[in-house]
């Protein structure tokens, strides 16, 4: 059943180096109000096509541990790599999507989807083809000429992930990317977006508050305490009762290892309602 895992053992296990390196990496925030430790000595690894989930009650430091691996933030102390290369800044080869899609108006489905490549000034015409192609892969290929206000939140999600891998980056960072969907359409998009991800060969770090949606959409939930945050245990997530091949995350909520996550992540987590 669940692993408990003493660090680092998928990306050991893996003999790759890692995608992802965060050692004893530690953040404080310092505003007027004075100093807040967000994260406390978190040393964490994502191997090359692994999908790890973050979960913890909110304000633990997930949004923070993601702002840190896309090089928005830099660490109090310690150190994050990318490929063995210490994270400086935002890099192309890290992609971020956001719970809110961001999607320009004005712009086509297309010309949404090839803004990153764009932005970095590769050239449009193979932007405009991969742009293309993604779109396919998302369900949206007769939508490239539409305008996001004719699309459905889950369809606008879909062009954002497709915007998000049109500049190839090895790794992709979701922070709570269908909280905003109603629950059908997370369970819809949920597959799909796995499936493009893992198609794509991406390494994975989805943050989400939905205990669910880590048991079924990725191979490792890491739990962090309450601030600071830390890392409280590590999950691998087996199902062993569905035979050869993972699951797609629709196939995870019906078999008989979900529930016995649940249960214990639930339990990791302790949460309390107040009053
Ligand atoms: N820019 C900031 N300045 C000061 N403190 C901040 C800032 N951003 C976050 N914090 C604080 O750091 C802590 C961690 O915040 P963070 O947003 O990373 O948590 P989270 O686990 O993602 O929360 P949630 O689940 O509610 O989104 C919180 O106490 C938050 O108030």
């Amino acid at each position: 059943m669940s692993a408990v895992l003493e660090r680092p053992a998928p990306a050991a296990a893996s003999q790759t180096q890692p995608r992802i390196e965060i050692n004893d990496v530690s953040l404080r925030y310092f505003t007027t109000a004075g100093e807040t430790q967000a994260l406390d000595r978190i040393s964490l690894d994502v191997a090359p096509g692994e999908f790890v989930s973050l979960i913890g009650q909110s304000g633990c430091g997930k949004s923070t541990l993601l702002s840190l691996m896309a090089g928005i933030l830099e660490p109090s102390s310690g150190e994050v790599r990318v490929h063995g290369e210490r994270v400086k800044g935002p890099s192309p080869r890290v992609g971020y999507m956001l719970q809110q899609d961001y999607l320009f108006e004005w712009r086509s489905i297309l010309d949404n989807a090839t803004l990153g490549a764009q932005i970095q000034g590769r050239p449009m015409r193979e932007a405009r083809e991969r742009a293309a192609h993604l779109l396919h892969k998302c369900g949206m290929g007769d939508f490239l000429h539409h305008f996001p206000r004719q699309l459905s939140g889950g369809m606008r999600q879909r062009v954002a992930l497709a915007r998000t891998l049109v500049t190839d980056p090895d790794v992709v960072l979701l922070d709570e990317p269908f909280s905003a969907l109603d629950s059908q359409t997370r369970l819809a998009i949920a597959d799909e977006v796995v499936e493009v991800l893992r198609d794509e060969g991406k390494s994975v770090v989805l943050v989400t508050h939905d205990i669910g949606e880590a048991i079924a959409m990725t191979d490792r939930v890491v739990v962090l305490s309450r601030r600071p945050g830390r890392i409280k245990s590590q999950h691998l997530m087996r199902f062993d009762s569905h035979g050869p091949g993972r699951p797609s995350p629709f196939e995870v909520r019906s078999l008989p290892e979900f529930n016995t996550y649940f249960s214990l992540l639930w339990d990791e987590l302790d949460v309390h309602v107040e009053g």
